[in-house]
C-alpha cells in the first residue's frame, strides 16, 4: 500500500516537492518484489551496500534502487541534513525545549584532538573526568579499592535505569569475553527495576565487605535508582554499620546533580560527573560507562571511543551516497513514510549483543517517538517504528514464523560479526566454537535472503500449499562487523545515533528531549500515596484504577 495519503505540507516547497517526487518513486516501486529486483540487476548489492572502517552495511534487501535513493537524498538535502549536521558538532542548543546542546560526540573526541572545543573547557572537563574515572578502574582492578573491613572489592553493582543502565549493560555484555579482561575477574552487575528483583537477586549472592555500588543517574531524581540504591545502603549498613566511611568505600556516583550526590551521602572523591549537554540515552561514552571500562579496562574504553569517533567524523564529512548513518536513516524513512512499514526488528547473530534490541529500543524511539515538529506543529508524516528484537537465532524459534508467514511487514536490521573465536586457536575448544559461529553466520545470511526473495530462494521446491509458502518481500539490511571488537562496536552505536538524528531533522522533530515520560511519574507518585493511604488523588480516580487498588488493598 502507497503510504502517501497526502503529500506533507511543510510550508516549504523544496522539502515537499521532495515528498511529492518520492510519492512518485513508491507508486513506481510499490507492485516490484525485491526476489525481480535482485534478478533484474546481478549487480545490486555492489551498488547498494558500503562499507567503513570496520563496518559494511548491505541495504541491497531494501525495497529501493538508485532512483529512490536519489529522491531521499534530495528529501535530506531539502530538510538541509548537512547544515543540522554541522549544527549538532556545535554548543549550539538544538535541544530546544530544554535548551540544552547535544554534544555526546564530545564525549569521544581524543586528548590530543585538534578540533577546536565547541565552548571553553567542554574537550579539557570531559579528558579530566575520564582520567578521574580511569584512576578509579585501575584502584578497583589493582585490588587497592578497599571495603569498610579492609577487604577486596571483588564486585560492583551498578544501579541506574534507562540510559544509565541499559549502554553499560549492552556494552559490557558485548564484551565480556574481550582479551583485555582475561586477568582481572571482577563480578560486574546490574540493578535497575524499580520493583528490586534484581538488586534481591544480588543482596542473596553478594557480600557487604566486597560489594561496591554506583549510584548512576544523569538527574539523581529517577525514583527507580534511588529506591534501588536506598536498598543497598541499608543493607550494607546492617551489616557494616552506617557512615561516612561506609558510603566512601561502597558508593561512586556519576551524576550531573553534583550537590544531589553531596546530598545523598556519595564521597566528593567518589564523584563523577557528567554534563546536561548528554542526554541519558547518549550517555554511556561518559563516566555512566565505568561499568564498561571495569569491564574491558581504560584501554578498551578508549577504543571504545576511538570507534565512535571514527563514524562521528564519517557522519560529518561523507557525501550522504556513501554515508552510513545517512543510508540508514534514509532507509527508514522510506520504510516508514513511503511504504508504510512501522515496525522494525533488531536481530543480532552474536549473543553477546543480546541487550542490543533493548538499548536501540530506548535510542530510536525514546529519541523519535514524537509527533510535535520543533515549530510546535503536529507532524503530518509517521515518525519512529515500533522497534523491538532478541538474539536472531532464538527468535528464529519464537517470532520468525510472523516475519516470513503473517501479515505484518516488517523491516529487520540484521547484525553480526564476520570473524569469531579466531585469537583463541591455541583452546582445544575452539574449533568447535569457530563452526557454531559459521553456523549462526549461515542462519544469518539465509533468513535475510528466504525473508527478501520468498520462495525464490530455493528454486526447485516444487508447488507448495498455501500453508508452506513464503511470500517474501520483507526488507531488511545487514550489518556487519569485521569482528566485535570495543572499537568495532563503538562505530556501530554511534551509527544508529547518528541515523536517529538525521531522522529527526528530517521529521523536524527533537529528537534530545524526552517530555512524554514525565507525566507518567508524577501519576505513579500521586497513586503511590493512594496505596499507602498517605494520601487522597487529586482528582477522582477512574474506576478501573480504584478497582485494582481495591484488589491490591484487600490481599
Ligand atoms: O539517568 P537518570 O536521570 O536517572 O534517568 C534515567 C532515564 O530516565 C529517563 O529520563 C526517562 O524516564 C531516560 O531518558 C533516562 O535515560
Amino acid at each position: 500500500m502507497n503510504a502517501f495519503k497526502a503529500i506533507p505540507d511543510t510550508g516549504n516547497a523544496a522539502i515537499q516537492q521532495a515528498w511529492a517526487e518520492l510519492a512518485d518513486e513508491a507508486k513506481r516501486l510499490q507492485d516490484t518484489h525485491l526476489a525481480e529486483m535482485f534478478s533484474a540487476d546481478p549487480e545490486r548489492f555492489k551498488r547498494l551496500n558500503v562499507k567503513h572502517g570496520p563496518m559494511l552495511l548491505d541495504y541491497s534487501k531494501q525495497r529501493l534502487d538508485n532512483s529512490a535513493l536519489a529522491k531521499l537524498g534530495s528529501l535530506a538535502d531539502a530538510c538541509d541534513l548537512k547544515e543540522w549536521i554541522e549544527r549538532l558538532f556545535s554548543a549550539e542548543p538544538i535541544n530546544c525545549t530544554e535548551n540544552r546542546a547535544a554534544m555526546h560526540w564530545a564525549l569521544r573526541v581524543p586528548a590530543d584532538t585538534a578540533l577546536q572545543d565547541p565552548a571553553p573547557g567542554v574537550f579539557s572537563s570531559v579528558q579530566s573526568q575520564l582520567e578521574k574515572m580511569g584512576g578509579m578502574v585501575r584502584k578497583i582492578h589493582n585490588g587497592q579499592w578497599r571495603g569498610m573491613t579492609g577487604e577486596v572489592i571483588t564486585d560492583v553493582v551498578n544501579i541506574g535505569v534507562g540510559g544509565s543502565d541499559l549502554g553499560p549493560l549492552m556494552v559490557s555484555r558485548a564484551l565480556n569475553d574481550s582479551t583485555l579482561i582475561r586477568d582481572k575477574p571482577l563480578g560486574i552487575h546490574f540493578a535497575s527495576s524499580m520493583d528490586g528483583s534484581q538488586l534481591a537477586q544480588l543482596l542473596k549472592l553478594l557480600k557487604p565487605q566486597n560489594t561496591l555500588f554506583i549510584v548512576s543517574s544523569k538527574s539523581f531524581t529517577t525514583v527507580d535508582t534511588l529506591y534501588n540504591a536506598n536498598t543497598a545502603k541499608v543493607w550494607l549498613e546492617r551489616s557494616l554499620g552506617g557512615g561516612d566511611e561506609l558510603m566512601h568505600c561502597h558508593f561512586i556516583g556519576v551524576s550531573s546533580a553534583q550537590q544531589k550526590m553531596n546530598d545523598w551521602g556519595i564521597h566528593p572523591e567518589n564523584q563523577l560527573q557528567i554534563w546536561d549537554w548528554v542526554g541519558g540515552r547518549y550517555s554511556l561514552w561518559s563516566c555512566i560507562g565505568l561499568p564498561v571500562a571495569l569491564r574491558i579496562g581504560m584501554i578498551g574504553f578508549n577504543q571504545l571511543l576511538a570507534g565512535a569517533h571514527l563514524m562521528d567524523n564519517h557522519f560529518r564529512s561523507a557525501p550522504w551516497q556513501n554515508n552510513i548513518p545517512v543510508l540508514m536513516a534514509l532507509i527508514g524513512i522510506w520504510n516508514t513514510n513511503c511504504l508504510n512499514i512501522n515496525a522494525q526488528a533488531i536481530l543480532p547473530y552474536d549473543g553477546r549483543l543480546e541487550k542490543l534490541p533493548a538499548y536501540l529500543e530506548q535510542l530510536e524511539m525514546e529519541s523519535n517517538g514524537k509527533s510535535v515538529t520543533r515549530d510546535g506543529q503536529m507532524v503530518q508524516t509517521h515518525t519512529c517504528p515500533v522497534l523491538w528484537g532478541e538474539v536472531g537465532p532464538n527468535a528464529q524459534h519464537a517470532f520468525y514464523q510472523l516475519l516470513h508467514q503473517g501479515t505484518e511487514v516488517v523491516t529487520c536490521d540484521f547484525i553480526a560479526p564476520a570473524l569469531r573465536y579466531h585469537e583463541a586457536m591455541h583452546n582445544s575448544d575452539s574449533e568447535e566454537l569457530v563452526r557454531q559461529h559459521e553456523l549462526a553466520l549461515a542462519n544469518c545470511l539465509a533468513q535475510s535472503r528466504l525473508l527478501a526473495l520468498g520462495e525464490d530462494a530455493l528454486k526447485g521446491e516444487g508447488e507448495l500449499p498455501d500453508y508452506k509458502r513464503y511470500r517474501g518481500n520483507q526488507p531488511s539490511s545487514t550489518i556487519l562487523l569485521k569482528e566485535l571488537s570495543p572499537f568495532s562496536l563503538g562505530a556501530m552505536i554511534a551509527a544508529y545515533e547518528h541515523k536517529v538524528f538525521a531522522q529527526s531533522v528530517i521529521w523536524g522533530i527533537n529528537p534530545f528531549d524526552q517530555w512524554g515520560v514525565e507525566m507518567g511519574k508524577k501519576i505513579a507518585t500521586e497513586t503511590l500515596g493512594v496505596i499507602r493511604n498517605e494520601a487522597k488523588p487529586e482528582y477522582p480516580l477512574d474506576s478501573s484504577t480504584n478497582g485494582l487498588i481495591d484488589f491490591i488493598k484487600n490481599q
